[in-house]
């Protein structure tokens, strides 16, 4: 691994100053790949890229990519599970091809690869959302599943991120509400970094805080409009994402935008793979917080099942033991993280908060 003088300053902590990464270009909205080559060229950078992308998406908006780009030296790679051997074999590839820039095209697992990919050998990247479906497609930190669960890594914001509403409005409408759901779980999180700097001491940023809820309200205000699941509704959550991106960003952590509801939605994702999208178990998540924070979870309920995100365990073909066994759990995920998840929560309590998710 490349260790630059960036990086060693970078990742030094200093106590009177900050470093706060964030994208150069932002091309967002109708047509917006095409924009692609002239973003590249705009950075100024030429040499041999590489482009990474998930199963299904490299058939469709890559391929769409290696078209824009024929003429260019372009490697491509798909990218599967998000773990330190994918990211090391990624490494490897593009250090054997001298890789100058990575184009990443799909869902939250190959933004974040790339960006560790980025951060590590010191490559900038773009980053390209195939998918509505989680607010890592700015941010500057990446999500990387470990045999301990899922641990937040440092990582590269990207240089530009391209946008395109129509291929996140053709995206199957689940990722859409699963993006929805991933920014509705800003308001339990900012609750549950308020509730550790009351019992842990915990320095946090008034600035990132506001931002992040900000970013949820709006969601919670726009469900009629996301419903749609329309150009116009990629474009309103596009910019939530984004926005919640850069609280990361601010914050220097994921701690903004991911509190005890993420830590839930972790532990589920661990006792129960593939059943839920990130951003579906963070919904789930976000209302047996709000419960337990004793705030409006009525309204986050509500708000979930306008835009059709899952409410249940049963929606999600998920029983309900596994969902009190990952309340119970939630803890054991970053526990230097405080959150609500992390005080005293018995099994009889678990239970009746899974019954309260089936209350109408
Ligand atoms: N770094 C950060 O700040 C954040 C990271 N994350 C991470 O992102 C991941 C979740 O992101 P997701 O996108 O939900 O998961 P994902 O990357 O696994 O994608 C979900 C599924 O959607 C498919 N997909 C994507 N675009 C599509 C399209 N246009 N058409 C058809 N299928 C498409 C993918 O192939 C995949 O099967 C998790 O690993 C999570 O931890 C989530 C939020 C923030
Ligand atoms: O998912 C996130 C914000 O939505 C941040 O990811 P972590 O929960 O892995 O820190
Ligand atoms: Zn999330």
């Amino acid at each position: 691994m490349k260790t630059k003088n960036n990086r060693i300053l970078k990742d030094k902590t200093f106590d009177k100053s900050r470093w706060i990464q964030m994208p150069r270009d932002v091309i967002a909205g109708h047509d917006a790949l095409l924009q692609l080559p002239n973003v590249i060229t705009d950075l100024g950078i030429t040499g041999p890229l590489l482009l990474l992308s998930g199963k299904t998406t490299m058939q469709t908006t890559g391929s769409a990519i290696l078209r824009l780009l024929e003429g260019r030296q372009v490697v491509s790679a798909v990218v599967g599970e998000i773990t330190y051997e994918e990211i090391a074999r990624i490494e490897e590839l593009a250090q054997a091809a001298g890789i100058v820039l990575i184009i990443a095209a799909g869902g939250g697992r190959v933004i974040d690869t790339a960006k560790v990919v980025s951060y590590n050998l010191d490559i900038q990247f773009i980053s390209v959302p195939t998918a509505a479906s989680h607010d890592g497609i700015a941010s500057s930190r990446a999500s990387v599943m470990t045999e301990d669960g899922s641990v937040s890594v440092a990582a590269h914001p990207p240089l530009a991120i391209v946008a395109d509403t129509g291929i996140l409005a053709a995206a199957p409408r689940r990722l859409m509400a699963a993006g929805y759901a991933d920014m509705v779980a800003n308001y339990t999180a900012v609750l549950d970094w308020d509730l550790s700097k009351e019992k842990t001491g915990e320095q946090v940023s008034e600035y990132a805080m506001t931002l992040s809820m900000i970013t949820a309200e709006l969601m919670v205000e726009n469900a009629e409009n996301v419903k749609a699941f329309d150009e116009k509704a990629a474009w309103i959550v596009m910019k939530a994402l984004f926005a919640s991106g850069v609280a990361m960003s601010i914050a220097g952590s994921s701690r903004p935008a991911s509190g005890g509801e993420h830590k839930f939605a972790h532990m589920l994702e661990r006792l129960a793979p593939g059943k839920a999208l990130h951003g579906e178990a963070c919904g789930i998540g976000t209302i047996i917080s709000m419960i337990l924070h004793k705030g409006d979870w009525q309204k986050i309920r509500r708000s979930l099942k306008t835009i059709g995100a899952p409410v249940t365990p049963k929606e999600l073909d998920i029983s309900d033991e596994i969902v009190i066994e990952a309340i119970l759990r939630a803890k054991e995920i970053r526990p230097e993280r405080y959150t609500i998840f992390d005080e005293e929560i018995t099994r009889d309590q678990a239970a009746s908060l899974v019954a309260w998710l089936y209350e109408e």
